[in-house]
């Protein structure tokens, strides 16, 4: 297995007293890797095992070299996650806080994370943003600053489940256009079925396991149909 791969092997896990993943095994090099499937088939489920929100019942998951129960504490400066919803991961009331924050999580001491704040925002062509209260932000700028706040720290590995939910299409297509240019390995979890035409990997889960796996094109089709089939 190469380095810069994730790996689930023989992946088990139960919530609430039911399973959610049944024996998933995938090994992923791709750096740009989609998750598709019904509601409640688990991909939710799946990409949290990768920076350790959950923890397998059995099986093993693999992150970049890393064991994602022996080393879990090293996972959430690898894999940054952006979740669905900004409002679940902005905890500061102003954008400068917020990634002040994020760079103390990366590792700066206190003061030096507050005074590279700002330069940090700049990199990002948002140093304007650094004193504004966070709930005085749009749904789509919440969503990018969750996205600096994650960038700053430098992860191996980006998540993204469900980000483009509460956006409209234009914020959706310059979210895309970003993550489109990142240089890390990317995990996007959408039911919007055509951002992944640019992916190298589509894997459709259903019911907790792996319906099918492969390129986009293909996967993403069989998905359509099977979707409209229960419509
Ligand atoms: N906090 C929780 N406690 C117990 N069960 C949960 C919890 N969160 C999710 N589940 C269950 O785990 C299963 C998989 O959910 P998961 O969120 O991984 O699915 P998903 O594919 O991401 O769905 P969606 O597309 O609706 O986001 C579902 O049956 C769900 O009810």
């Amino acid at each position: 297995m190469s380095d810069a791969s994730l790996l689930l092997d023989n992946v088990t896990l139960a919530r609430g007293g039911r399973t959610v993943l049944d024996g998933v095994s995938l090994e992923l090099p791709e750096r740009r890797v989609g998750l598709i499937g019904n509601n409640g088939s688990g991909k939710s489920s799946l990409v949290r095992l990768l920076n350790g929100l959950l923890t397998a019942d059995a099986g093993r998951v693999v992150v970049h070299g890393l064991d994602a129960k022996e080393q879990a504490a090293e996972l959430p400066r690898k894999v940054g996650f952006i979740f669905q919803n900004p409002d679940h991961q902005i905890i500061f009331p102003t954008v400068a806080e917020e990634i002040a924050f994020s760079l103390e999580q990366a590792g700066l001491p206190r003061r030096e994370a507050a005074r590279e704040a700002v330069p940090a925002l700049a990199r990002f062509g948002r140093e304007h943003w650094a004193e504004r209260p966070v709930h005085a932000l749009s749904e789509g700028e919440k969503q990018f600053l969750c996205i600096i706040a994650v960038l700053v720290m430098e992860p191996a590995v980006i998540v993204l489940d469900e980000p483009f939910s509460s956006l409209d299409l234009p914020t959706r297509r310059r979210l895309e256009a970003l993550i489109a240019g990142l240089p890390q390995q990317v995990v996007l979890v959408a039911h919007e079925l055509d951002a992944f035409a640019a992916y190298e990997r589509v894997v459709w889960l259903h019911e907790g396991r792996v319906a099918m796996d492969g390129a986009p094109a293909e996967v993403v089709a069989a998905y359509r149909v099977f979707a409209e089939s229960l419509g």
